[in-house]
């Protein structure tokens, strides 16, 4: 009874449900539907919408999961609601009643959950992975994965292979150690951990599984310890080369002159073996990161002819404002092109994969109480952040939430206290450009040409979903969900949800009719951290609540 391996692995291509978060497991967010197209989503109007109610709105980053007439989706501090797909009413709710002292660093925000069988998991923001029955919304296991009092917290959704529940942690900002973990999803066990960061130990089946990378090749004396490398983001699955993809979180401190050398395998992507833990390959796309270039971007698999060879590759649009490609069978670099206005830190890539590093805009060592301040663009909020791009089957080309951005950033002394900022840093997020902070780009993968953009004025925050009807939709903080020709990148729909849309769209077919659904409500980041670009976008309202639009008759 309910979703299967099988059906997990199948999510890309069944139209009638949307089971995995990334519309398939290898989480390209593209859908072979197309009652929707360019020629009527002009028509497209909503179906319902249902709130998350209560006082505790903040950022809705969720995307919903669709399955057998319900629509599951999570909301801020840890909360989860099925829906009736056909009407918005509510069939239950789930509050993981989060104590005091919780850590996030990023707003009380959740990405999704993950649906087997007759479960619903998710994790909280006090760092438990918790399985709901889906039909009643009860608890059928409730795990600590982490201590909350370090700073430990989680915000992704999680994957399921084969299986096994698996997914990430987050507290990059208070010197935790990241770590992947896998648990039997009918029970919760732990079978394996892979921590993130170089000298930590990993598990499989209770027994010590060898440690990650070799110690102290890349950290000097113990800063390996609290070297930070957070999986906040989660990961996702190609079962051709049967591999999760983590990327890896910035390395804590955020001052680099405190920690020497490359800091493996922080700001990187993790090729590991879903079966035991093992790290098959990495690829640092920031080594020695001083900027919090957290590297946890989605990597997405694909398939393209380059130089008239077919080949296996990936693709992740990292925070340092770079689109690599990698080969992923392997981690082999391919290229990276440069995907926002600016990258003041780095001048492109060389042949290996390493930054041509501008060592001038690198925050100065602070000498007593603060270093040199530098201009740096990226911000450290990205040249894209959590919010997940798109692939279009059709076109060829991946959509790209962007933000155009820079600050004023420095160095100050800081040492490692658990469960407090870890930092060693200040910064001054400022804009860059008059017209615009967001800009939806569409990336030609074998030629890193930007093909279109869309430029909006308030930073981009949403996830992106493309489909076989020709179109992309995404978010604004403004409030709007959007539609654009994928082709061309000429808007055709837009429609104002009434709070800042920061969630992922998706669609289905129910009823013979193709459905969209989006969550809105403003929050994540950006309010927070965003510096003199909050200021600009401080009366945006809050909210809380899925909206599901189709076609008019
Ligand atoms: O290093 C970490 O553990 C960590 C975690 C998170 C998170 O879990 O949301 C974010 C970040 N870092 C981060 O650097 C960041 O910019 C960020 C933005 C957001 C958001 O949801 O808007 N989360 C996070
Ligand atoms: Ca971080």
């Amino acid at each position: 009874n309910g979703p299967t391996d099988a059906d997990l692995m199948n999510d890309a291509a069944s139209t009638g449900d949307v089971l995995t978060y990334g519309m398939g497991p290898r989480a390209q967010r593209f859908s072979p539907l197309k009652a929707i197209s360019t020629d009527n989503v002009a028509k497209l109007v909503p179906a319902f919408s249902a709130s998350l109610g209560g006082e505790k709105q903040r950022g809705q980053e969720a995307q919903p999961i669709v399955y057998d007439g319900t629509i599951y989706v999570t909301g801020s501090y840890s909360r989860v609601f099925a829906f009736d797909a056909r009407t918005g009413e509510e069939k239950w709710q789930y509050d993981a009643r989060l104590p005091e002292g919780i850590m996030p660093c990023c707003d009380v925000v959740n990405r999704g959950a993950a649906i087997y069988g007759d479960k619903i998991i998710f994790a909280t923001l006090d760092a438990h992975l918790v399985a709901l029955n889906r039909e009643t919304g009860k608890v059928v296991w409730n795990k600590k994965v982490a201590d909350y009092q370090a700073g430990y917290s989680a915000t992704a959704a999680p994957i399921i292979v084969k299986g096994k529940v698996i997914y990430g942690n987050s507290g990059g900002e208070f010197g935790i150690v990241g770590a992947v973990e896998a648990r039997d999803v009918e029970t919760g066990e732990l079978v394996w951990r892979r921590p993130t960061i170089e000298g930590h130990m990993g598990s499989l089946g209770g027994k010590d599984n060898g440690i990650t990378g070799k110690l102290n090749a890349s950290w000097q004396g113990d800063l390996w310890k609290t070297g930070g490398g957070a999986t906040w983001l989660g990961g996702t699955y190609d079962p051709e080369t049967n591999l999760l993809y983590f990327g890896t979180g910035n390395p804590a401190p955020w001052n680099s002159h405190l920690r020497p050398g490359d800091n493996l395998y922080t700001s990187s992507t993790l090729a590991i073996d879903p079966d035991t833990g093992v790290i098959k390959w990495h690829f640092q796309t920031t080594p020695h990161d001083g900027w919090d270039f957290d590297g946890v971007n989605e990597f997405i698999p694909f398939d393209a002819t380059i130089n008239g060879k077919p080949m296996k590759l990936g693709a992740k649009a990292d925070r340092n404002g770079y689109f690599f490609v990698l080969d992923r069978t392997n981690g082999k670099f391919i290229g990276a092109h440069k995907f926002v206005m600016q990258t003041t830190w780095a001048n492109g890539f060389n042949a290996k994969g390493r930054p041509n590093y501008v060592d001038a805009n690198r925050p100065g060592a602070p000498t007593a109480e603060k270093g040199t301040s530098v201009f740096a663009s990226p911000s450290f909020l990205g040249g894209k952040n959590w919010m997940p791009m798109a692939y279009s089957q059709d076109t060829g080309l991946f959509y790209i939430p962007s933000n155009d951005w820079g600050m004023d950033i420095w160095n100050e002394p800081i040492a490692y206290k658990k469960g407090a900022a870890y930092l060693g840093a200040g910064f001054t997020i400022k804009p860059i450009a008059e017209d615009h902070i967001g800009a939806l780009r569409a990336m030609d993968p074998k030629t890193g040409k930007i093909v279109w953009e869309y430029k909006n004025k308030a930073p981009l925050w949403g996830g992106v979903l493309t489909t076989a009807g020709n179109l992309v939709f995404t978010g604004t903080p403004e409030g709007y969900l959007k539609a654009f020709d994928a082709k061309t990148g000429q808007e055709l729909w837009k429609f104002q949800t009434g709070s800042g849309v920061v969630g992922s769209p998706v669609t289905w077919e129910q009823d013979g009719e193709q459905y969209v659904a989006v969550m809105s409500g403003w929050g994540g980041a950006v309010p927070l951290w965003g510096g003199e670009v909050a200021k600009s976008f401080k009366d945006i309202n809050q909210g809380g609540s899925l909206w599901v639009f189709k076609l008019a008759k």
